[in-house]
């Protein structure tokens, strides 16, 4: 099939030129095997991306971090050729994410080689939707045209032959390591709920990490294929920035999602476990909708959502607390929709909703403060915003739970509970263990 075309535009220095075309095939475990960096996986209802290299990086850090990158990212799109006729599942996109903390991320192991906010325009991208697949190439500079068709072709043709190797299946783990122990876990909470009595704070998610050895080499694509199968109704994310470990995961929370002036958002938290049978199941969830604590440290979350959307909507709409269901765990989610008064990027609504309580606390600067006095490791890219955006400042990003970043052959995960009044320090911590089964079963 003839590649689509578009002109070339200039933009000061920068020339962007994206081209696309249908594929036939669209081996994305093996596509995502094939050495690259950046590398990017995205998985979301009927759609899922792959990327690998990358035409053009953008990475900010500090306090302005998510305005930096609106305007960089703005400013590419402004630069960029794409032909009319490339649908909307393959026009350009740009893939990334930002760390949980504003300010003083060092990006220490296992954080190596991930900034405060990186997003990259791929160099090829395959994109699958329903029953159709697209390939999308970009590439900058003064050849920029000449370069993104001779990478149509290269890759068009690779991706006709290219195969992946045997599921090697989970590695194995040989070691593990835990931070906080049980017993400093309880003095953690024990802390949290003094500041709660006190009315310092009404809630803070503390967070507890993970560190494995894998007893064999770990391939992440070969995870995220599984997990398509675990957890079809999750986001699931991997990224590897240009140089460092990789971040993956499974996570059932949405933080926002833009199209056009129609703004989509969730109030996600609450949990239980899942029965060994289905009465036993609804057992649990009837429980968790009844429980006074979970209903009051939902509403927290929804109600501070329906508060930080209020200064860009002209309305919110709060849906009906229901239990969401997962292969592992239970949650209490009520679905938020908000009308948006003015065109507003998405970027905007992720700085404005980052963190929500659901993985911060209330109010906001304690539970923050709270958070980097409390943990003795690095939240990293955990729990924080990752996703896509588009030419129109449209885009998706969910909350980057249900996680782990592996370097060779360790892998570090990272689970998290809201510490409310009435919480239950040994409750809290079987709770963070069931959060962890999304990706600890992927590794044992
Ligand atoms: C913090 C995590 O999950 C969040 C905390 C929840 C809770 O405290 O009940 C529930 C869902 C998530 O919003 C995590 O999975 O690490």
């Amino acid at each position: 099939m003839e590649p689509l075309r578009g002109d070339e535009t200039t933009v000061g220095e920068t020339t962007v030129v994206a081209r696309g075309c249908r594929l036939e095939r669209a081996p994305v475990r093996a596509f995502l095997e094939t050495d690259a960096r950046p590398r990017f996986y995205w998985a979301a209802g009927t759609e899922s991306i792959a990327a690998r290299g990358s035409a053009a990086t953008v990475t900010a850090d500090g306090e302005s971090r998510f305005a930096d990158v609106r305007t960089a990212v703005e400013a590419l799109f402004e630069g960029c050729s794409v032909p009319d006729d490339l649908p909307s599942a393959a026009r350009p996109r740009l893939f990334g994410g930002f760390a949980f903390h504003n300010g003083d991320h060092d990006g220490a192991s296992p954080w190596t080689g991930f900034p405060s906010a990186a997003f990259f325009l791929p160099e090829v991208q395959v994109t699958v939707r329903d029953e159709d697949a697209w390939l999308t190439t970009a590439a900058t500079g003064p050849d920029a045209a000449a370069e993104a068709a001779a990478l149509l072709d290269d890759w068009r043709d690779r991706l006709d032959t290219l195969s992946g190797r045997e599921s090697p299946g989970p590695p194995g783990i040989t070691r593990r390591e835990r931070t906080p122990t049980q017993a400093g876990w309880r003095d953690q909470v024990g802390a949290a709920l003094e500041s709660v009595a006190r009315g310092d704070l009404q809630k803070v998610v503390l967070a507890q990490s993970l560190r494995v050895a894998l007893a064999s080499d770990l391939s992440v694509p070969d995870v995220m294929e599984r997990l398509s199968r675990t957890y079809p109704d999750c986001y699931r994310f991997m990224l590897s920035p240009e140089a460092g470990g990789t971040f993956f995961g499974a996570t059932p929370e949405r933080l926002v999602s833009v199209r056009g002036r129609t703004v989509r958002t969730e109030a996600l938290a609450g949990s239980t476990g899942r029965g060994d049978t289905p009465a036993e199941d609804e057992w649990l969830a009837a429980e968790l909708l009844d429980s006074e604590k979970d209903r009051h440290e939902q509403k927290l979350v929804a109600d501070a959502i329906r508060d930080q959307l209020g200064p860009f909507a002209t309305t919110v709409r709060i849906g009906d607390r229901t239990v969401r269901r997962l292969a592992t765990v239970q949650h209490l989610r009520t679905s938020i929709t908000a009308e948006l008064g003015t065109d507003e990027h998405v970027l905007s609504l992720v700085e404005a909703l980052h963190p929500t309580p659901a993985v911060g606390g209330l109010p906001p600067d304690a539970a923050l403060r709270t958070i980097r006095e409390t943990e003795a490791f690095d939240r990293g890219w955990y729990a924080a915003p990752i996703g896509w955006v588009d030419a129109a400042g449209n885009g998706t990003f969910a909350v980057g739970i249900r996680s782990a970043v592996a370097t060779d052959r360790e892998a570090t995960l990272f689970a998290g509970a809201g510490i409310v009044e009435d919480s239950d320090p040994d409750r809290e911590w079987d709770e963070v263990q069931l959060k962890y089964r999304p990706i600890l079963d992927e590794l044992e």
